[in-house]
C-alpha cells in the first residue's frame, strides 16, 4: 500500500493550518501538502510539520493565493524573468520545508510559443535546482478554462523533450478522469513517469469513494506498478474532514 499524505490546502481547513498538521498525523497520514505555502514563514511551517512527525511532501510555484489566483506563469511567453523569481522563492521555501517535491506550474497560454517557453523554463529550472525533484501536472479545463496543460501526452512529451532527471508528472486521478475519461488507462500509459500521485472522487472532487474511478483497485494498481511515492488526499471534503476518511487505509 502507497504511503498517503493530506492536502492540507483542502483538507481539515475547519483549523487554523498550524493546527491541520496535527490533525492530519492523528487521522493516519504520514505526510503532507501545501499548494501555496507563502503566507505563512517556512520556519513555523516545518516545526509545525516536525512536530507532528510528518514528511512535507509537495509545494507548488508562486503565486502566493490559493483563491481564485492564477496558477503560475511557466508557459507564458514574456513572462519569464516573473517565472524565473518565483521559482528561486519557491526554492527558499522549498529548503526551509525540505519538501520532496515541487509542482512548477504553467499559467494560462496556448500554441507553440507557448510550448517552447514552457520548456524552456523547465530545462532552466531542472538546470538551476538540479538536487529538487520537480514536476508538472496536467489541470482539466472545466476546473481551470485556459490553463497550458490539459493533456497527460503533451506532458509526457515535453518531460521527455527536457530530458532532465528531476523533472517528471504530477499524477492527479481526478483531471485524468475529466480530462480522458478514463484514469486507469492514463495511468497505464504514464505511470512510469510519475513522481507523485493525487486523488479526489469524480465527479465533485470529495472524498475518493463510490465515484467513478475504482480507488481500492487504483491502490492496487499503484502497488502492482511497484510505485513507491505519495499518494495525496487533493479534495474538498463533504463535511468534516475526519468524518470522511473511511477510504484510508490503516496499516
Ligand atoms: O489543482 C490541482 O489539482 C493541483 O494539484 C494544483 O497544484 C493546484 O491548482
Ligand atoms: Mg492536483
Amino acid at each position: 500500500m502507497p504511503r498517503f499524505a493530506a492536502n492540507l490546502t483542502m483538507l481539515f481547513t475547519e483549523l487554523p493550518m498550524l493546527e491541520r498538521f496535527a490533525a492530519a498525523a492523528d487521522a493516519g497520514f504520514q505526510g503532507v501538502e501545501i499548494l501555496f505555502p507563502y503566507d505563512i514563514p517556512a520556519r513555523d511551517l516545518s516545526r509545525a510539520a516536525i512536530a507532528a512527525g510528518l514528511e512535507f511532501v509537495l509545494m507548488n510555484t508562486p503565486p502566493p493565493n490559493w483563491a481564485g489566483g492564477p496558477r503560475g506563469f511557466a508557459a507564458e511567453p514574456g513572462r519569464e524573468d516573473r517565472f524565473r523569481s518565483d521559482f528561486d522563492r519557491a526554492l527558499r521555501f522549498a529548503e526551509a520545508l525540505r519538501a520532496r517535491h515541487v509542482h512548477i506550474m504553467a499559467g494560462y497560454a496556448e500554441g507553440p510559443d507557448a510550448r517552447a517557453t514552457f520548456t524552456r523554463n523547465l530545462a532552466w529550472a531542472a538546470d538551476r535546482a538540479p538536487h529538487v525533484s520537480l514536476m508538472i501536472e496536467p489541470l482539466n479545463p472545466m476546473d481551470q478554462p485556459g490553463y497550458f496543460l490539459a493533456d497527460f501526452d503533451l506532458a509526457a512529451e515535453i518531460i521527455a523533450q527536457v530530458g532532465a532527471p528531476n523533472l517528471g508528472l504530477q499524477f492527479d486521478s481526478y483531471h485524468a478522469q475529466l480530462i480522458t475519461g478514463d484514469a486507469m488507462e492514463v495511468w497505464r500509459r504514464h505511470g512510469g513517469i510519475v513522481r507523485h500521485v493525487q486523488i479526489a472522487g469524480v465527479p465533485g472532487r470529495h472524498e475518493p469513494t463510490g465515484g467513478m474511478i475504482d480507488y481500492p483497485g487504483f491502490f492496487a494498481a499503484l502497488d502492482q506498478s511497484g510505485y513507491k511515492g505519495w499518494v495525496s488526499a487533493e479534495y474538498n471534503p463533504r463535511a468534516l474532514t475526519a468524518q470522511g476518511l473511511g477510504w484510508l487505509p490503516r496499516t
